[in-house]
């Protein structure tokens, strides 16, 4: 389970958890790259909205039971995803004045900085449905206090972006962001199968469920889960 205060790493030095962002766009406009996958290409938008809501779910519920993370904050201004990740257990808050994705990230970074000045506030995306708690802490604990990424699986996009302690989160989401991010941060390369399996596309969706979906998105596919992620 996740721990706020942190542990004892193996060299006896303290780490503390690290909190992250987690943003979610509205439904009705998120993934469009994926629109028809839930439902055989029919294309229904509650389908769809369905489909990118257990996403979210599935990634939420991963990141809170992985080791090495404190809080968890999703930033969206959806009501329909602050409801149902709300209930999860994790704190929502709306977007900033400001749109897009790295607008939102920074606005997340600010408030969970306040509460926390000197430590490691990190970006997580919310389309990773296979993520393995397990996964996720060694990613972490790899990154071992310095500014870090880890790209997807296609080595383009990022999956994860981590803070120095007390570092500015200064992301660069975006087309080419594993670059973009490679040019201050640590690449973080493991066997992760699952941190680096984001779902933009069907082709995407296929390779997670071969890692073993989490129940929400499985359910929403109507598929089998086993090995089941979270
Ligand atoms: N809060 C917030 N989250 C965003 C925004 N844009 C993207 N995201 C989230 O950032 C993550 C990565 O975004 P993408 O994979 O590009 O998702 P997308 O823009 O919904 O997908 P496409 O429409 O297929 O390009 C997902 O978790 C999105 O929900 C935004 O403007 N605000
Ligand atoms: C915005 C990003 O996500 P994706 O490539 O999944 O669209 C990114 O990886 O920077």
């Amino acid at each position: 389970m996740a721990t706020a205060s942190g542990g004892i790493s193996e060299d006896g030095g303290v780490h503390r958890a690290v909190d992250l962002v987690v943003p979610v766009k509205t439904l009705d406009r998120a993934k469009t790259r994926l629109f028809g996958a839930a439902d055989g290409g029919v294309g229904d938008r509650h389908a769809h909205s369905a489909l990118v809501l257990a996403l979210a779910a599935d990634t939420v519920s991963a990141a809170t039971a992985a080791e090495g993370v404190g809080r968890v904050l999703v930033v969206s201004s959806d009501p329909d995803v602050a409801a149902t990740l709300g209930a999860l257990g994790v704190e929502v808050a709306p977007e900033g004045p400001e749109p897009g994705l790295n607008a939102a990230l920074r606005h997340g970074a600010r408030l969970l900085r306040a509460s926390n000045p000197d430590g490691v506030v990190g970006a997580l995306q919310a389309d990773l449905p296979a993520l393995r708690p397990a996964e996720l802490a060694a990613a972490l604990a790899g990154a071992a206090g310095r500014r870090a990424f880890c790209p997807d699986r296609q080595g383009t996009g990022t999956t994860l972006l981590l803070s120095a302690p007390g570092g500015d989160l200064a992301p660069r989401f975006g087309v080419g962001s594993a670059q973009a991010h490679a040019g201050d941060a640590v690449t973080l390369l493991g066997p992760w199968p699952s941190l680096r399996c984001d779902v933009d596309t069907a082709e995407d969706l296929v390779m997670a469920r071969n890692l073993g979906l989490g129940r929400r998105t499985a359910t929403v596919l109507g598929v089998s889960c086993a090995p089941c992620a979270s």
